[in-house]
């Protein structure tokens, strides 16, 4: 077989023998594979109307009075074999009614030497199974039957016929599916055998003027295998479909004389397989992105079983008499079609997410131990990867404390656990500094909300100095907090700083304005300050008259303030000192730094 033809799908001719085969119209070549058709315009009763009158086909090979076991050696075993291993197998037989599909997949039940693929496959199958004793193999069976597009389940413990329009198709990331098609588990060949009898049974067979029991409908016998190994704990597991699709006889309704039902169904059959055909057709063609699988249940069903990552083989039936002859080069013709479609078979893998987790845990304890004999070797056995205990996160926090305040020069690192926890540390302390900051100022201030009108009004009813707006009473626009209310006492000594240079000393407005007489007690009910304090010094005139609003050099401290505290260390000019006494001042004041 040529390179090309490997990754092709798989076609087998077959003959149904015939005491009339017609010798002088078929040649089957002595290479087992070419099929040459000659046939006289006379012969072909103008149904098939073209001048073409020789063909010649030349399939994969010729089952040509071949016996079921050969047929099965050649055609189906190595679907078999590699179902096992996690491919796909999808085996199909086309062909007229009557051409010997039905006896090729499933065979004459009342001789077992002619037994069909199905049997002879599932054989195979359970023998390989028990020959694999390192794998846990399960299979299961399920049986479609498609008929007048209506789908039906053949092995379902309801009359198969109330399962009508509760079947529907369904795809995901494992395939195309059969919703509400019932699955069974089957631990032997004896069971096995047992459910295509069962399906078998419930066959939908019409009483047909070419076949006495021609099969009506297009049946696929499904086999679902899932292979885990015993001995590797490995998450990964196989899982295939095997399936065998028996397809309803293609037929010209003028020559079954079909009426009726029996003409109904010719009409579905038709249908079905003219749309299988342009599936084929443009699954050929590389340049047709779009293949209308949805067109139909049959085509649908078999959408991820045709070419592709399945190994597929067809068996193209034909009955080599001649008034079969138009048959024959239809099924030739759609055989030749399908030898186009690509077939590049792939293992589905899949990965059970239970073993995985448990892998990935050993996978980490083998680490853990190899990083550990790597440290020995390098002398760092006091490096652990454990999480870091509540003692190592207090030792860490220790040192950052330290190593904020300057005590030390840096912070011992060990290893990546130890970094995160340097780095969770230093969130903490400043999240608590953050805190205690905002708890300390509270502590001396009030804070409101400048977006908050009601804390506004609030805070103006107590007496503070706020505009409506949320500024401070001569704050200029934009500049200051909304917070708080510094005490004098907190402030720099305004007398250091340059008048002559414009710098803020006072907002007190008029012409008489002087440094503060810091010494100045103010009588009694002088001002308002917030929460009913003390008022300060700086709320009074100077003129001993209580302020007015706009008379205020600066808002009232919330907190009185210790004297210790406020005790100015030198005594204030009344009027700004020389720029060099007043560094010199400021250098008293504030120290050398
Ligand atoms: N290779 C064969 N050897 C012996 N008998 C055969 C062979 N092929 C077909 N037959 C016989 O021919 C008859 C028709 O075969 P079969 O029912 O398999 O055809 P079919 O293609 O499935 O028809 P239909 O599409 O109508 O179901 C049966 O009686 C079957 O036993």
């Amino acid at each position: 077989m040529s390179a090309s033809r490997s990754k092709k799908v798989k076609v087998w001719v077959r003959t149904r023998p015939t005491t009339k085969f017609a010798h002088e119209n078929i040649d089957l070549k002595a290479d087992g594979k070419t099929i040459n058709l000659h046939i006289k315009r006379e012969e072909r009763h103008g149904v098939v109307n073209n001048q073409i009158l020789d063909w010649a086909f030349k399939m994969d090979g010729i089952l040509h009075n071949s016996d079921q076991g050969e047929v099965f050696e050649k055609a189906a075993r190595p679907l078999v074999s590699r179902c096992l291993s996690g491919y796909n197998g999808t085996m199909l037989c086309y062909g007229q009614t009557g051409a010997g599909k039905t006896f090729t997949m499933t065979g004459a039940t009342e001789n077992y030497k002619h037994r069909g693929l199905i049997p002879r496959s599932l054989q195979q199958l359970y023998k390989d199974i028990e020959e694999q004793t390192d794998y846990s193999i399960n299979v299961r069976i399920s049986y479609l039957e498609i008929y007048n597009e209506q789908m039906y389940d053949l092995l379902s413990p309801q009359p198969f016929l109330e399962k009508s329009g509760q079947m529907a198709i369904g795809e995901d990331e494992n395939g195309v599916y059969v919703k509400g098609l019932t699955q069974h588990l089957a631990q032997t060949e004896e069971e096995a055998l047992n459910l295509l009898f069962e399906g078998e049974t419930n066959r939908v067979i019409a009483q047909h003027s070419l076949n006495a029991a021609s099969s009506r409908s297009h049946c696929i016998f499904m086999l679902s295998v899932e292979s885990r190994s015993r001995v590797m704990s490995s998450a990964v597991y196989t899982t295939s479909k095997l399936n065998f699709v028996d397809l309803a006889g293609s037929e010209r309704l003028g020559k079954t004389l079909s009426e009726g039902k029996v003409k109904e169904e010719a009409m579905y059959i038709n249908k079905s397989l003219s749309f299988l055909e342009q599936c084929v057709i443009a699954l050929a063609d590389r340049r047709r992105d779009h293949v209308p699988f949805r067109q139909s249940k049959l085509t649908h069903v078999l959408k991820d079983s045709i070419g592709g990552s399945c190994d597929t083989v067809l068996i193209a039936n034909i009955w080599g008499e001649k008034e079969q002859l138009d048959e024959t080069v239809s099924t030739l013709r759609f055989a030749t079609r399908m030898m186009c479609v690509s077939s590049e078979p792939a293992v589905n893998e899949q990965v059970d997410p239970t073993l995985m987790v448990k892998k990935l845990e050993k996978d980490i304890v083998d680490l853990k131990r190899e990083l550990a004999m790597h440290d020995t070797l390098n002398n760092r056995s006091m490096v652990t990867y454990d999480p870091l205990s509540e003692q190592q996160k207090f030792d860490i926090k220790q040192q950052v404390r330290k190593y904020i305040s300057a005590e030390l020069d840096e912070v011992d690192i060990i290893n990546i656990r130890q970094i995160a926890g340097v780095y969770e540390a230093f969130r903490e302390i400043c999240q608590t500094m953050e805190a205690d900051m905002e708890a300390k100022l509270r502590e001396k201030f009030t804070l409101i909300d400048k977006t908050d009108p009601e804390q506004i009004r609030e805070a103006q009813a107590r007496g503070v100095n706020i505009n409506d707006d949320g500024t401070l009473v001569g704050e200029p626009e934009g500049s200051g907090f909304g917070v708080g209310l510094a005490p004098s006492s907190a402030k720099a000594p305004d007398v250091a700083k340059d008048s002559t240079k414009g710098a803020k000393i006072t907002k007190k407005k008029g012409k008489d304005r002087q440094s503060p007489a810091p010494t100045k007690t103010p009588p009694a009910g002088s001002g308002r300050a917030v929460d009913g304090r003390t008022p300060s010094p700086q709320t009074e005139r100077k003129d001993g008259q209580p302020a007015d609003k706009g008379d205020l050099e600066t808002i009232s401290p919330v907190t009185s303030v210790s004297p210790e505290k406020t005790a100015p260390t030198f005594q204030r000019p009344s009027t700004p000192p020389l720029r060099t006494q007043a560094f010199e001042d400021f250098k008293q004041e504030k120290g050398v730094k």
